[in-house]
């Protein structure tokens, strides 16, 4: 794996234009993350064009089904070859010990706990009665004791999971530049810079490099914050 923690997240409908915005950023990032609606739009086909470019490919498709389905469906992307895929923490341990076991031996396996588009309210509306901070370390720890690799969180949690996970693999999206612009559906946000201090071991960024006027530009200056 590169020494550059960016992770672009390639949340663009159209292959062609993936592509393109990949090739144009590939000097300033350290891999690629391919969704699901990357995913459910391009299939095997789109990431193994995407594989072309030669960065580590990270499948973010966050499965969370029965641990015989999750298991399947790990050993049905082993042919593409991910670094780095996505589960669910909340599918419970069987699930998480299941997918690890599936996965291939070079693809790190983590946890979503609480997404980042989520505060407080939202989980109460769950029926999740602790606050994000204390539900991301509850789900961290099960991701730990299951042998998952590491887990998704956001930039306000990763100090604390990383105090008690030390040599955990630990990724952060709801990255923000501090650049005035809007955080869109993004509702634990942090800065590249914060996140990375905090210890983040990948940092996932999508809209403010995809959408920016400048795509170059901007991959640039937040390349340049770390
Ligand atoms: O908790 C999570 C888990 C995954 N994501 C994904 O990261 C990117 C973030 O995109 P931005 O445009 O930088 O907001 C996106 O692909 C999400 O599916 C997340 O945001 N939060």
């Amino acid at each position: 794996m590169s020494n550059n923690p960016i992770y672009l997240a390639l949340d663009v409908p159209r292959l062609d234009a993936a592509e393109t915005l990949a090739r144009k950023v590939a000097g300033h990032i350290g891999g690629i993350k391919l969704g699901l609606e990357f995913f459910c739009a391009h299939g095997h086909h789109g990431v193994h064009e995407l594989h072309k470019l030669g960065l580590p490919i990270f499948l973010d498709l966050k499965l969370h089904d029965i641990p015989n389905t999750v298991a399947a469906a790990m050993q049905a992307i082993h042919v593409l070859e991910p670094a780095i895929v996505t589960i669910h923490a909340a599918g419970g341990r069987a699930m998480m010990e299941d997918a690890k076991a599936a996965a291939g031996e070079n693809c790190k396996v983590v946890a979503v706990t609480v997404l980042t588009s989520l505060d407080d309210d939202d989980l109460t509306a769950i029926g999740v009665q602790s606050d994000p901070g204390e539900q991301a370390l509850r789900l961290a720890d099960l991701a730990h004791s299951a042998g998952l690799d590491g887990i998704v969180c956001s930039g306000h949690e990763v100090g604390a999971v990383h105090k008690q996970w030390k040599d955990g693999f630990f990724v952060v999206p709801g990255l923000r530049p501090d650049d005035g612009k809007g955080n869109g559906d993004q509702k634990r946000i942090v800065t590249p810079r914060q996140a990375r201090d905090n210890g983040a071991s990948v940092l996932v960024i999508g809209r403010p490099i995809s959408r920016a006027e400048d795509p170059l530009a901007a991959a640039r200056a937040i390349e340049a914050t770390l």
